[in-house]
């Protein structure tokens, strides 16, 4: 039995019926991240989701970051919408409930779901930060709340958090993907990670919302893996198996789910649908190659047998292509 399947429970079909718990402590050394590498490796093959635990990032900073996103999406339409996004450069800001519609099968429904999408900055701000430098399709810089001015600082400590969780993940993909571990330092020097702020509001009291409306559609994220931020006790998020079932990713307590995207091609379908009857936080943070980087096939995943099934194209030009898409914007 491999390592994901003692882990993560699959059914006679093979099928998973739970996602995998990987405990990242031992990455410290050589050895432990090899052996780290083979569960995530084995968690993606069959699963394509892992919860990861002992990430690093201390309570007080989801705390903080909850407390903001609360203080937040309370504030009044009309102010939140002084940022919408589609007056903003590049997706960043606000959007509203039903603004986005991740899933075309969904009729055009809209996912009901508000969210706040901010990109890299330092806490210190630089006039020209050459982080930003060669973002291409994605350059465009935050914006933040005049209304709210804490927003900012609990945002950009939880971006940082995640993003150094993010930074200890890419060598175990690396790894995982038979490659040397520092395969993926040259292409992601420049942070280029996207984190959403999210707020499921109550459905029912909505008059477009009932229990059936996704809170976010059925669909695979745009970069190479997501760190998903999930509040407690609320059971919202759903992963696709193989026998096409739906399979629960309830919250576990000091964990973060991490899940492969679109650009690593090992991409598993998710949902987030809100039948708690509360309403619901989380943040999903996405981590891309820089957006200069061309998307090319990794040698080891290519062969005679499987050549190569997608033209290259920039990490930028993708993830600015989904979210034209997503947002229905020329
Ligand atoms: O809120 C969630 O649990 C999932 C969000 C998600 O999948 C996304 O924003 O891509
Ligand atoms: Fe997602």
């Amino acid at each position: 039995m491999s390592l994901a399947e003692s882990a993560a429970g699959v059914d006679p079909s093979g099928a998973f019926t739970s996602i995998p718990i990987i405990d990242l402590t031992k990455g410290a050394t050589l050895e432990g991240r090899a052996a780290l590498a083979q569960e995530v490796r084995d968690a993606c093959m069959k699963v394509g989701f892992f919860y990861v635990q002992n990430h690093g990032i201390p309570q007080t900073c989801f705390d903080n970051v909850l407390a903001a996103m609360q203080t937040y999406f309370g504030l009044p339409m009309e102010a939140k919408m002084k940022l919408y996004h589609k007056t903003v450069a590049n997706f960043k800001g606000y959007s509203p409930p039903l603004d986005a519609n991740i899933d075309a099968a969904n009729n055009d429904r809209g996912d009901f779901h508000e969210g706040f999408e901010i990109g890299w900055e330092e806490f210190e701000v630089k006039a020209n930060d050459e982080k930003r430098a060669d973002d291409g399709a994605m350059a465009g810089a935050n914006v933040w709340p005049d209304d709210y001015p804490g927003f900012r600082d609990a945002c950009l400590e939880y971006y940082h958090a995640a993003v150094n969780v993010g930074k200890t993940l890419f060598p175990l993909f690396a790894l995982a993907l038979e490659l040397p571990e520092t395969y993926f330092d040259d292409k992601t020097k420049n942070s280029a990670a996207i984190m959403r702020a999210l707020h499921y509001p109550l459905q029912e009291c909505h008059p477009d919302g009932d229990s059936e409306t996704p809170g976010i559609g059925a669909h695979t994220d745009f970069e190479c893996f997501t760190i998903l931020w999930q509040q407690p006790d609320i059971q919202t998020l759903q992963v696709m198996n193989s026998e096409k079932r739906w399979i629960d990713a309830p919250p576990i307590k000091d964990t973060l789910v991490i899940n492969i995207g679109d650009q690593l091609a090992l991409w598993t379908i998710h949902r987030a649908m809100n039948k708690s009857g509360k309403e619901r936080y989380s943040i999903p943070l996405f981590f891309g190659t820089d957006y200069h980087v061309n998307i090319a096939p990794i040698p080891s995943c290519v062969s005679a047998d499987r050549p190569a099934k997608y033209s290259p194209i920039t990490a930028g030009d993708y993830v600015n292509k989904r979210l034209k898409d997503m947002y229905h914007t020329a």
